[in-house]
């Protein structure tokens, strides 16, 4: 489970992006972030690892207290944190195996790693990974070779070599197109409930975190201003995270894009 409480960052510059932000997230649950350019959403995701150091607050994972670690410590405990990142961060010129076996890194000798001899057992799990995300067959293509979809089933699957206790997810499917980014959502969710994984995803999209996620988080201005399920994310929720700003149009395009994949799923249907 994880924990946060009382979440306080303000930066040197004084800008406060987080203000009090406190919740729990049990094994399994997804909770998306949303909220307005600038309400906190990547600062939030990045004081979680540590990654940007909390002014105030507690976060722990488990029983694990993340804020009070040394930072050898930290650098071991952020071995259970998996981050899936926007651009993917892979590494091009090396194979999709070897990327998802770099997910290892953090738990092989450094003369093992630099020489690319990996335990056989991370090996056999990799595959199984690599069965799990659908790219059992592209385990040999550099990763340079893969389209966007594909790249991002690498970023997940290296993040489940790292065998995580919780899942750090920045902005997943801002690059890719919708039909894409519905099945990258449905993959990671899926996983989360099957390894009874809890996760943080920060998503812009709306529509798309109604869709996938049990739970929805509203930042504004660095507190949350929203929690709860899908469904109470009503017209006065959204103004309370966004302020005033036409909801209706966002819909209509979600829907436009549902449409044209029934659509389409109908002509191949036709066609079969
Ligand atoms: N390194 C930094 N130094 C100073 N201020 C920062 C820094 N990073 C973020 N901020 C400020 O903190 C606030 C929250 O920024 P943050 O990037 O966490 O928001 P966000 O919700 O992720 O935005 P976006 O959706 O645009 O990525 C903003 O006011 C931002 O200008």
């Amino acid at each position: 489970m994880l924990s946060v409480e009382n979440l306080v960052k303000t930066y040197r510059t004084g800008d406060k992006a987080l203000n009090a932000v406190s919740f729990t997230a049990p094994k399994g649950q997804v909770v998306g972030l949303i909220g307005p350019s600038g309400a906190g959403k990547s600062t939030l995701i990045r004081c979680v690892n540590r990654l940007v150091e909390p002014t105030s607050g507690k976060v722990r994972l488990g029983d694990l207290d993340v804020t009070a670690l040394p930072r050898g410590a930290l650098r071991r405990a952020r071995r259970r944190i998996g981050m899936i990142f926007q651009e993917y961060a892979l590494i091009e010129r090396l194979t999709v195996m070897e990327n998802v076996l770099s997910g290892r890194l953090g738990y092989t000798s450094f003369w093992r790693s630099w020489l690319r001899r990996f335990p056989p057992a991370d090996i056999e799990n990799a595959f199984r990974l690599l069965d799990r995300v659908g790219l059992t067959e592209h385990a040999d293509k550099r990763a340079d070779a893969l389209s966007g979809g594909q790249r991002q089933r690498v970023g997940i699957a290296r993040a489940l070599a790292q065998e995580p206790e919780l899942l750090l997810v920045d902005e997943p499917t801002a690059s890719l197109d919708p039909k894409t980014s519905r099945q990258i959502m449905r993959l990671i969710v899926e996983i989360c409930d099957e390894r009874g994984l809890p996760a943080i995803i920060n998503i812009h999209d709306v529509a798309l975190a109604q869709q996938f996620v049990a739970r929805i988080i509203g930042l504004r201005a660095g507190a949350v201003v929203f929690d709860g399920p899908p469904d109470a994310l009503d017209a006065a929720a959204l103004t309370r995270i966004y302020g005033e700003e036409d909801w209706t149009a966002m819909r209509k395009a979600a829907e436009a894009d549902r449409e044209a994949e029934r659509d389409e799923a109908e002509r191949l249907a036709g066609l079969a």
